[in-house]
């Protein structure tokens, strides 16, 4: 069986190797596991709740209208962080494809989570689409705005949590140069650093990253994750380390932020903003490519 679907999630197979699998969420339609060859590839917590009660600390959480607490925005003021999407229960839509394995999934403000769509009006349509490749995970938004009247803006995110072998071996590449925001001293500024290393917290959104860049993970000079973007011009790196994880209830064990790096595709430091009919779409590609450092 390639696809399985349960009331509460779907495990696709990749169909020439049944080692290779990802298994989808229906809520907040969150990818919480990608195995290739039987090498778990994402970083899910212990603590995870995954019957619906709370988002899930782990897998690829989708970050949609609104990217963290936005205060400052008539509109999206009340959305709780990160938006709506990774707390309700999206609709599987069924496969698209069979080679290379592909379904999707929907969600539009009908059947979103009514608390929260109490707190933002506006009309959307989701779809989400899974690619399960023999040595990658593709997983593709489209976003359309359903209102015949209103413009729609919205931030979006792939909130990805990878798994790595031990954050103080481990480096971001291919960042250097860019403008970034330090979530954490609420500053802005160029990083000049040829990798990005960690010693302790860091929250940092990178700024209309060049497209060509291809941000990798490299531990102890090996790459163990390539992270492609498409039409997704940010990307937050985030790492809670010791007292921020300890003050999150859903992170488990406690020192799993040795294990775990956030890197965040998305497009967050500016609106995207859609009249009536009109769409949006952006996908994130992870592999495991050779070392190519194309700046330093
Ligand atoms: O705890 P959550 O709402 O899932 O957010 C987890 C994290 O998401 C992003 O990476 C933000 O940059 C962080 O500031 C935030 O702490």
């Amino acid at each position: 069986m390639t696809i399985q679907e349960t009331e509460s999630q779907i495990v696709l197979t990749h169909p020439d190797n049944k080692n290779t699998t990802v298994t989808i969420l229906k809520y907040g339609a969150t990818v919480i596991s990608w195995k290739l060859n039987g090498i778990e590839q994402l970083w899910l917590s212990d603590a995870a709740k995954l019957d619906g009660s709370r988002p899930v600390r782990g897998g690829i959480p989708l970050v949609f209208p609104v990217f963290g607490k936005n205060q400052n925005d008539e509109l999206v003021k009340d959305l709780p962080q990160h938006g709506l999407a990774r707390n309700s229960t999206w609709e599987f839509l069924g496969q698209v494809k069979s080679n290379p394995l592909t379904v999707q999934f929907g969600l539009n403000e009908t059947i979103a989570n009514p608390e929260m769509t109490a707190l933002w009006k506006e009309k959307f349509n989701l779809i989400l689409t899974v690619e399960l490749g023999s040595d990658y995970l593709k997983t593709a938004i489209e976003v359309e705005n359903s209102s015949n009247e209103r413009d729609l803006k919205f931030n979006w995110l792939f909130h990805t949590y990878l798994k790595v072998p031990d954050i103080e071996d481990t480096m971001v590449s291919n960042l250097t140069g860019m403008k970034c925001f330090d979530s954490l001293i609420k500053e802005s500024f160029v990083d000049k650093h040829p990798v990005v290393n960690f010693t302790k917290e860091t929250d940092v959104i990178y700024q209309n990253i060049d497209p060509e860049r291809v941000i990798q993970v490299v531990n102890q000079g090996k790459p163990i994750h390539t992270v492609k973007r498409i039409n997704l011009p940010d990307t937050v790196v985030w790492n809670p380390w010791i007292e921020k994880s300890a003050g999150m209830a859903d992170f488990e064990p406690k020192n799993g932020y040795l294990d775990m790096l956030c890197v965040e595709p998305g497009h967050v430091h500016e609106f995207v903003k859609l009249a009536p009919g009109e769409k949006w779409q952006a996908t994130q590609i992870l592999s495991k490519d050779a070392l190519n450092y194309q700046a330093i």
